[in-house]
C-alpha cells in the first residue's frame, strides 16, 4: 500500500500518450457500443505497449469518491494545494459547460436538474479535453473528483490511466442531505461555503457528529448563490442515483486492491489532520509549513 502514496514533486513529464488514448479509446468504445448495445466488456483492443508512467517518477494520480455532499471537493482541494496538483471535478466541468451557450448545455440542464448522471460519452469527452489542456500546460498528477462514477467510466479509466488510489469518504445519509440543501456558491469569486450547521446525536452506540457551518466572509454574502440541483427533491434522487450507478465503482476498486475508506470523524478541523495521516501525508504538511 505504500508505494500508492508515493509521489514527486519534480517530475512535469506529460501523461500525453495515456489521455489522448483516453479520448481515442472512448470513440471506438461508443461507436462499438452503438452497434452492440449489450456489450458487457470493453469493445476495444488497446495497445498495452504504450509505455505507462512509473509511479514513482511523476505526481500522483487519485480518484476521490463519495456521495453528493460528502466534501470531495473541499478535501480533494486542499489535497491538490498541497501536493501541487489540478483538482479535476467532472462536476465543476459539467457547470462551465452549462454555464456556455454552447448546444450542449441545454441538453445538459436537464439532466442536472432533474438530478440524473449525463451520459459516459458526454462527460469522458469533457474530461478527455481537460486532461489534455492539462498536458499542454504541462500538468503532472491530479486528483478526480466525481469520475468514475459508473462501472463503465471506472473500466475505460482503468485501461488507459494508471490510478494509484481512490480514497471513499464516508458520512450518514441524513447528514449529506442537510450538507447538500447549505452548501452556497460566491457568484463573484466563486468559492464554496456551506450554512448547514450539524449537531446529530449519538444513539445505539453510533457516535455523534458535530460539523460548524463553513461560512462565508461578509463581502461574499450578498453573492451567493444556490447550486440547481441542491433541492431537496433533487439531492434525494442524485443520492439514489449514487447507490444505485456509483456505489458498485466503491467495490470495483476494492476488488483492485485501491479502496481507502474514509469515515469523516466531523468538519475540516477534525477530519483534515486524519485524512492526512492515513494518506502518510501529514509530514509532508508540516515540512511545507516550516518552509513557508
Ligand atoms: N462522472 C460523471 N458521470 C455522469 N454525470 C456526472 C459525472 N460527474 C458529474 N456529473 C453530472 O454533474 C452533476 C454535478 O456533479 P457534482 O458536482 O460532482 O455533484 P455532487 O455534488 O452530487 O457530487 C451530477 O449530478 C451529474 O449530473
Amino acid at each position: 500500500m505504500a508505494a500508492l502514496f508515493r509521489y514527486s514533486k519534480s517530475s512535469t513529464v506529460s501523461s500525453l500518450s495515456s489521455t489522448s488514448l483516453f479520448r481515442r479509446c472512448f470513440s471506438s468504445a461508443v461507436a462499438a457500443e452503438l452497434s452492440s448495445p449489450t456489450t458487457t466488456t470493453l469493445p476495444f483492443n488497446l495497445d498495452h505497449n504504450l509505455p505507462r508512467k512509473d509511479p514513482k517518477d511523476r505526481n500522483v494520480q487519485w480518484v476521490f469518491l463519495g456521495c453528493p455532499g460528502v466534501g470531495k471537493g473541499t478535501y480533494a482541494s486542499r489535497l491538490c494545494n498541497l501536493l501541487g496538483i489540478p483538482h479535476i471535478a467532472t462536476g465543476d466541468l459539467v457547470r462551465e459547460e452549462l454555464a456556455s451557450s454552447s448546444p450542449l448545455s441545454r441538453q445538459l440542464s436537464e439532466i442536472v436538474n432533474q438530478g440524473k448522471l449525463v451520459s459516459d460519452e458526454i462527460i469522458i469527452n469533457l474530461l478527455s479535453k481537460r486532461l489534455e489542456a492539462g498536458e499542454a500546460k504541462g500538468e503532472s498528477g491530479f486528483i478526480l473528483d466525481g469520475f468514475p462514477r459508473t462501472i463503465r467510466q471506472a473500466e475505460i479509466l482503468e485501461e488507459v490511466i494508471d490510478i494509484d488510489l481512490v480514497v471513499n469518504l464516508k458520512l450518514r445519509e441524513d447528514v449529506l442531505l442537510e450538507k447538500c440543501l447549505g452548501r452556497r456558491i460566491c457568484g463573484q469569486c466563486g468559492k464554496n461555503f456551506n450554512l448547514a450547521s450539524i449537531n446529530v446525536k449519538g444513539v445505539n452506540g453510533n457516535p455523534g457528529m458535530s460539523m460548524p457551518p463553513l461560512l462565508p466572509p461578509t463581502h461574499c454574502m450578498s453573492k451567493l448563490i444556490t447550486r440547481a440541483d441542491d433541492t431537496e427533491t433533487v439531492v434525494k434522487e442524485r443520492l439514489q442515483v449514487y447507490n444505485e450507478k456509483s456505489q458498485p465503482v466503491e467495490e470495483y476498486y476494492r476488488s483492485r486492491g485501491k479502496l481507502l475508506e474514509f469515515d469523516l470523524p466531523g468538519g475540516i478541523p477534525e477530519s483534515w489532520p486524519k485524512l492526512l495521516k492515513v494518506l502518510n501525508l501529514d509530514d509532508f504538511e508540516e515540512k511545507l509549513s516550516a518552509a513557508a
